[in-house]
């Protein structure tokens, strides 16, 4: 119902209607202002009104202030505004709101995004303008953004993490990803097949059934390895790590992280044996080790200790313990040293026991052996500390006094003498033992130990001449006896205990057959100072010394016992020569003890020839002649050995039983250009011939003097064209393969 106009009615109506519009207004103010959206009216492409957050949206500080702007500068562009346009107008003019979100400019220029929802006030006259609601979406939007990229992100590690993942919520598995599956050996479709199945149907003895039963009871918080199953049946090692997706809200479920560590399980496990293995060996190889270095040590021990036994044997006499005489050349060295510098005396004493050899021949070398031990001590005891007793072998002692001079070495010499004379108690044997010494004085008798000693013992040697259990100092005159002979004389001594002597051989031929028939005993000594010594110096020694008889007995014991060896190897015909000294022949025992040796050797004395000089019949030829038909009747061979060189006559030659001369070598060696010596060599073949004696040359060298030698008639050779003096063993080998050469034939 409507008033008439300009009645009081109407103005109270009026009036009404204002009051209302009024509180309207304010209400819609109000409801301007406090909104949390930007409000603003829109017309002819400008804003006309605004709340204070539109404003604020767009960085202005007052509504009042965007008033009138141009709507399309709150548009990043015109074109995108008239894009709005032409999108929102169509259906605002059905009456419809649009809504959308865009970008929008703030007033600094910034660009952010906006819900936007546009309604026209009336459709009918879009020119009334429209209402536009615009939020600022610009931080939603960061965070969705940000949100959809975490989740992006953790599908991404889902799908294509080297672990197995899966989700479980109480007990069923919800999800699982693409690595689980393959871990398991599932397609990961079969392996969603087991999702939202109750645990204890699903799992039974599937791969996850497991999982699904610690899930059931888990505390979201577990950590640890586990045991699953693959698909084939065969374990998976676990490294498995679980954990409430929602610890506030645990009916969210847990996830598993589960790592495949069978491979390095595995290789653990074999690193494991492999390090046992390895540590095994090591301690076996430490063990080695630490035997090998016990074993080292041992040997080390052992050739310290052998030698420590080494340098004591070269330094010491393993019999008595005293010091040999590389020790005493040492210890003189600086001895004598010392006595040159400090113009000291020394003295040197060479003890030789007395009839030593008696007691090792009679009562035999364990009792001589303790003697000599018994005797260096007594030997030790008189001297100084200083001093030096050395034993040199057998029994011969040095004492080397460093300090002592004429009187001094006496007096050591009265107390060596002095402590003999108390008898030696050995086992059940009382001996008696006396020395013979000899001194020597530095420097006068000697510069060197060598001399000194040598000087000592050419004095030992007087005092034995002398009567023996004395000393003697050493005197130039004593070299009256040339030092040679007498060195050769005191060597000889010990020769023979010591083995110094050997015998070679010389073949004899026979110039008729070619044959060896009998080989030639050739003493040999090496003195291991005085180096090979030739007979010929050292047989003249042993007979001026007596000691003929000792060598000649041995001479004859070893060469009639190679023979017998000789005739075993099966050369029963041969014969063995052996040289006899005047000395040895003058022997009234030396038929007798001939035949003893033999017989002991089983050797016939037809096997024996014996090689006497021509001076054996001077002084007395009738005990000769005995002793040659004792020696001829008992079978033994008899020759004239270096036939011409001495005195025999032919008166003697007949009445000696002498089957063979041996033409001395002086005249073989020039029968080449020596027509004297053709002479005699053939007036001596033709005088043997016509008394029935044969005839060996010696000392053939050349084919030519053998040649001469057969033409006359000549019946033996020996000499270097055959062979020189070898030792029996190689003469044995020349036998075996000797063949008798014919006799007009050369022999080589
Ligand atoms: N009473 C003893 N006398 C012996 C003994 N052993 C050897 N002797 C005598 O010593 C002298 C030297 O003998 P040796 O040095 O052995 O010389 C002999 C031969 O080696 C040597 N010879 C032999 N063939 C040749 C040769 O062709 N040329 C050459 N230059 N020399 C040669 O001649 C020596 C032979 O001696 P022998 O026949 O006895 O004359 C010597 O007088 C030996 O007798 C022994 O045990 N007891």
């Amino acid at each position: 119902m409507s008033l008439p106009p300009g009645t009081a009615e109407q103005e109270l109506s009026l009036a009404a209607a204002h009051v209302d519009l009024e509180r309207l207004l304010r209400e819609q103010q109000a409801l301007l202002n406090s909104a949390g959206v930007g409000i603003a009216f829109i017309r002819n492409r400008a804003v006309v009104r605004c709340n204070p957050h539109f404003a604020k949206i767009f960085g202005f500080s007052s509504h009042e202030q965007i008033a009138g702007i141009r709507s399309a500068s709150l548009h990043p562009s015109r074109e995108e505004f008239k894009a709005l346009g032409r999108a929102a107008y169509p259906s605002m003019a059905q009456g419809k709101t649009f809504k959308t979100e865009r970008r929008m400019r703030r007033r600094s220029g910034h660009l952010f995004w906006a819900s936007l929802s546009g309604h026209l006030i009336n459709p009918d006259t879009p020119l009334d303008g429209a209402i536009w609601i615009i939020d600022d979406i610009d931080e939603q939007r960061r965070r969705k953004a940000l949100l959809s990229n975490a989740l992006r992100e953790k599908q991404l590690l889902f799908e294509t993490a080297a672990v197995g993942i899966a989700y479980f919520k109480q007990g069923m598995l919800t999800r699982c990803n693409p690595h689980l599956g393959n871990m398991l050996g599932f397609e990961p479709e079969s392996l969603l097949a087991l999702t939202n199945i109750p645990a204890s149907i699903a799992y039974g003895t599937s791969p996850l059934s497991v999982l699904a039963q610690i899930s059931i009871g888990s505390t979201g918080n577990f950590e640890g390895e586990i045991t699953l199953r693959h698909r084939q049946g065969h374990n998976i090692e676990c490294e498995a790590r679980s954990r409430w997706v929602d610890p506030l809200d645990r009916t969210q479920g847990e996830v598993w992280i589960l790592m495949d560590i069978t491979e390095r399980k595995h290789i653990q496990s074999m690193l494991t044996k492999a390090q046992a293995e390895l540590e095994r060996q090591v301690s076996e190889r430490t063990n080695q080790l630490s035997e090998t270095i016990q074993t080292l040590h041992q040997e080390v021990e052992d050739r310290k200790r052998v030698q420590e036994r080494i340098h004591w044997m070269a330094h010491y006499d393993p019999l008595t313990g005293l010091p040999n005489r590389t020790f005493l050349a040492e210890r003189s060295k600086e001895a004598i040293a010392q006595a040159r510098t400090n113009q000291t005396p020394l003295a040197v004493i060479f003890l030789d026991l007395d009839r030593f050899k008696h007691v090792n021949d009679s009562l035999g070398h364990q009792v001589g052996d303790e003697l000599l031990q018994e005797i260096a001590k007594r030997l030790r005891a008189v001297v100084r500390e200083k001093d030096t007793v050395a034993r040199l072998g057998g029994d011969e002692f040095v004492l080397l006094l460093p300090g002592a001079n004429a009187q001094g070495a006496a007096r050591v010499a009265g107390k060596l003498q002095e402590a003999s004379l108390r008898p030696y108690q050995i086992g059940h044997h009382e001996l008696s033992m006396a020395p013979s010494m000899g001194i020597a004085l530095f420097p006068q008798d000697g510069e060197n130990i060598e001399s000194l000693t040598q000087s000592a013992d050419v004095a030992m040697y007087h005092a034995k001449l002398d009567g023996r259990n004395t000393y003697r100092f050493f005197t130039p005159q004593m070299h009256a006896k040339s030092v040679r002979a007498l060195q050769l004389e005191n060597a000889m001594r010990r020769a023979l205990e010591r083995n110094e002597f050997t015998l070679h051989y010389q073949p004899q031929i026979c110039l008729h057959t070619g044959e060896i028939r009998s080989v030639e005993a050739l003493l040999r000594w090496n003195q291991p100072e005085l180096g090979q010594i030739s007979p010929a110096e050292f047989i003249p020694v042993a007979e001026d010394s007596g000691q003929i008889l000792q060598i000649g007995e041995w001479v004859l014991r070893k060469a009639i016992t190679q023979l017998q060896t000789w005739h075993q190897e099966g050369f029963q015909k041969l014969k063995v020569a052996v040289n006899l000294s005047a000395i040895q022949f003058h022997q009234p025992q030396l038929p007798e003890l001939i035949g003893r040796i033999l017989l002991e050797s089983e050797i016939s004395p037809n096997s024996l020839e014996l090689e006497l000089t021509e001076g054996v019949a001077i002084s007395d030829p009738k005990a000769a002649t005995l002793t040659m038909d004792a020696l001829r009747e008992s079978g033994i061979w008899l020759s004239i050995d270096d036939f011409g060189t001495g005195y025999s006559s032919l008166s003697q030659l007949k009445r000696f039983q002498i089957y063979k001369l041996k033409i001395d070598q002086s005249f073989i060696r020039d029968l080449d250009h020596d027509s004297n010596d053709r002479a005699i060599v053939n007036a001596i073949i033709r005088m043997a011939q016509a008394l029935g004696i044969q005839t060996t040359a010696e000392g053939v060298e050349t084919q030519a003097q053998l040649d001469f030698l057969r033409d006359q008639g000549c019946d033996e050779a020996q000499g270097y064209w055959f062979s020189k003096p070898v030792s029996a063993e190689q003469i044995s080998a020349l036998l075996a393969s000797y063949k008798p050469w014919l006799p007009n034939a050369s022999p080589k």
